[in-house]
């Protein structure tokens, strides 16, 4: 066990002097690359992590807190290549809270210090933690002297000329400002800015930012105040220092003063009573915090009274009147323990990434999708790497990249196999892209040999749009998969889990999860898709490039699964009469006559399809009716129609051999329009196209339907 790893109240005093001396050192170095170099190594998360581990120590151990110790120092010094700026007010951090427990205690020691009573009001304001870099800036007799960063705050960093240069400063103030005032609040890049920077820093060949912050930082921190006019950034304004006449006497008036003189201030901003009025609205504007143009890593609490801050004072490096409620973090970093293959229904090999547990926004993340070999060259990871992890809201996990600095020596670099990872060991083949060249996409050519598409298979054909069987969904369907006596390996068997189970069902009632009830159900379920109609059937294959509509396309031209199975086989052996004829349909195309080919090319599915077709009884599709008065027309449907659906209006114009269309275009020829219809009336009447309503439409088409 390593010193980081051991519980602090195990530790002993030798330990604990000895894991403070590594967290300053390890706290003061990432402050370094955090704000000197713009450029972190861990997330915020990590390091806030570092700093909680730190307190919790120097807590234990009051006696060993370090001169040099994390717990009492702000930022990091200022860089050599910029002047230094002393500040008359220091600049300092924030307490940091975690949990609403958090809050709640800020709230109740705020009370304790100013003797309130435990449930008496207190005036607070809470807003957003805008998550850039602060800035100071200077204003004597209305005009802008100079801006300074925090540095280490008491000394910062000189940018003036750089302050200038961002459109959101005022060089002159509006207003009746102060003879003096000390303007504070923070630097930030929009995510849209960002994201064009970036791109266009790529472009050059130049070094590209993690996140809006570290660019916010890294433009205003130019030694060339040109650059920085170049780059989009934005500032609010929330904080003062020196003030030579206090404009207003509470923090939300000093706020609205800001702005009277021509500073941006967040909209979010609102005034608590209570910690539960601080909560929800921290809930408010996490909901937000999606939907916002930049990023905010949290909510700041502030008593209001300006009196009451004064009396409420400091504590080393941070006001005992504030506190920053920190969201949870999305991003985090972890390690890369392995890469897996996955395969999926249509044999396409995807790798995952093994990863160790960690929490990202509070959700413990263990793997994340890598998409295709190509992702993890650009990455450029190895196993055994450090990588940060991103999650957005409900999307997979994702790897962003990974720290150079602590890749181990033994780190691995990932092939992709060239043989699935099935028993078969069948090649791994690359699916050709549209434009001929080699697609990033390869697959395993077993087909339903291969066990793994075997199970995805099944669980595509159990789905909604294919046999949809009640209480058999993807659960069971692995349930069965796998059970020994009553095995499912292919459709057929699902047909034949009744027969073999034999007549009491004894089988399937004694196992684990099944009861008579749920036994019969299941049979009962089965049973009433024996008969199933054939776009289902097609659909339920599971050939690749078939989805319901090209199912539902083939079923009505083919009409029987007989007529179907006859032209599919033909098409897979080359036949070239049947691929015409299959080519002259509707929305078909090469894509999907290739993927019919060679699925019934392969000698193992065409064994499954038979097996299959064998159990159940395959209903006719409904043929279009060719000399139906719509026959051949293209149709739009537009308005509220109110003797039937959408859906339902455009299943019946193309039962009757018409085709639907979303837009009026010359090829319309006819428009079916409800009440409420609006554009698409007003251009049928520009191209002349014959306009009908639903009760016309009816007439015209009565007794065909
Ligand atoms: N990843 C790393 O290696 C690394 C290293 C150092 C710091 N950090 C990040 O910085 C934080 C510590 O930095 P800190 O000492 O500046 O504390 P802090 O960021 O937790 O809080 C203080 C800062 O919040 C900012 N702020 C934004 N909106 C504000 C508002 N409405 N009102 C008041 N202040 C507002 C101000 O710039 C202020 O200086 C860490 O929690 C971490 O998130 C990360
Ligand atoms: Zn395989």
């Amino acid at each position: 066990m390593t010193i980081a790893n051991i519980p602090v109240e195990d530790m002993t005093e030798e330990q604990a002097r000895e894991e403070l001396a590594r967290l300053a050192r390890e706290i003061a170095e990432h402050d370094r690359l955090y704000h000197a170099e713009d450029r972190p190594a861990i997330s915020d998360a990590e390091y806030d992590t570092l700093r909680r581990r730190n307190l919790a120590v120097e807590q234990a151990f009051p006696h060993l807190i370090r001169e040099d110790s994390p717990s009492r120092r702000v930022g990091a010094p200022v860089s050599e290549k910029f002047e230094k700026v002393r500040h008359k007010v220091p600049m300092l951090s924030l307490d940091n809270a975690f949990s609403d427990e958090d809050v709640i205690e800020f709230v109740a020691r705020i009370r304790r210090y100013l003797k309130l009573a435990p449930d008496a009001p207190i005036d607070m304001t809470a807003e957003p933690k805008i998550d850039g870099l602060s800035l100071s800036l200077r204003y004597e007799a209305g005009r802008l002297v100079s801006a300074a960063t925090r540095g280490d705050g008491q000394v910062g960093e000189n940018v003036t000329a750089n302050a200038r240069a961002v459109a959101d400063i005022p060089n002159v103030l509006a207003g009746a400002p102060p003879e003096i005032i000390e303007v504070r609040g923070e630097v930030y890049m929009t995510h849209r800015d960002f994201l064009a920077l970036n791109a266009r820093q790529e472009a050059e060949g130049k070094q590209t930012y993690v996140n809006p912050r570290n660019t916010a930082a890294g433009s205003l921190r130019q030694l060339d105040p040109a650059m920085t006019a170049a780059r989009p950034l934005k500032f609010f304004a929330y904080a003062w220092g020196e003030v030579s006449e206090m404009p207003a006497q509470t923090q939300m008036g000093m706020v609205e003063a800001l702005k009277s003189y021509g500073f941006r201030t967040n909209e979010l901003m609102r005034h608590c009573e209570t910690a539960r009025e601080l909560l929800a609205h921290y809930k408010a504007i996490e909901e937000q915090r999606a939907t916002l143009s930049y990023d905010i890593d949290g909510v700041v609490y502030k008593v209001d009274d300006l009196a009451l801050q004064q009396r409420l004072g400091f504590v080393s490096r941070s006001p005992r009147w504030a506190i920053a409620h920190k969201f949870p973090a999305e991003k985090a970093s972890t390690i890369l323990r392995g890469i897996d293959i996955q395969v999926g229904r249509t044999g396409a090999l995807t790798p995952v990434a093994r990863l160790e547990p960690v929490t990202v926004g509070g959700v413990v993340v263990t793997n994340a999708t890598l998409h295709n070999a190509e992702e993890i060259e650009r990455l450029g990871i190895k196993i055994g790497d450090t990588v940060t992890v991103q999650r957005a809201g409900d999307v997979i996990p994702q790897i962003l990249g990974y720290v150079p600095e602590r890749r181990p020596k033994d780190a691995q670099e990932f092939t992709f196999p060239t043989v699935c990872p099935c028993e078969l060991k069948t090649p791994v083949v690359r699916e050709g892209t549209a434009g001929g060249g080699e697609g990033v996409v390869r697959r395993c050519s077993g087909e339903f040999a291969c066990p793994f598409q075997r199970i995805e298979h099944l669980r595509h054909f159990v789905s909604r749009r294919a046999f949809e069987i009640e209480g058999l969904g993807e659960k069971q369907i692995e349930f069965f998969f796998h059970d020994p006596d009553l095995p499912v390996k292919s459709p057929a068997d699902i047909f034949t889990l009744a027969r073999r189970d034999g007549e009491n069902l004894k089988k399937l009632k004694d196992k684990d999860g099944w009861g008579d009830v749920s036994a019969a159900n299941l049979f009962a379920a089965i049973e009433a898709r024996r008969t199933i109609p054939l776009d289902r059937m097609i659909y339920g294959l599971g050939i690749r490039h078939v989805g319901d509509r090209t199912a539902m396309t083939l079923a009505r031209a083919y009409g029987s699964w007989q007529d179907f199975h006859d032209a599919a086989l033909a098409v897979a052996a080359g036949d070239s009469a049947a691929r015409e004829e299959m080519d002259a349909l509707e929305d078909i195309g090469d894509a999907v006559i290739d993927a019919v080919a060679n699925y019934f090319a392969e000698a193992h599915n065409r064994g499954l399809v038979e097996k299959l077709a064998a159990q159940v009884n395959v209903e006719d599709a409904e043929r279009p009716v060719m000399d139906s008065p719509v026959a051949g027309k293209t149709i739009v449907f537009t308005g509220a129609l109110e003797r039937m659906s959408r859906d339902e209006a455009k299943d019946m114009a193309e039962r009757l051999g018409a085709k639907v269309a979303g837009s009026v275009s010359k090829k319309t020829d006819l428009v079916v329009a409800g009440p409420g219809a609006g554009s698409k009336l007003k251009k049928a009447a520009e191209l002349g196209v014959e306009v009908i309503d639903e009760d016309a439409w009816f007439a015209r088409v009565g007794g065909q339907d």
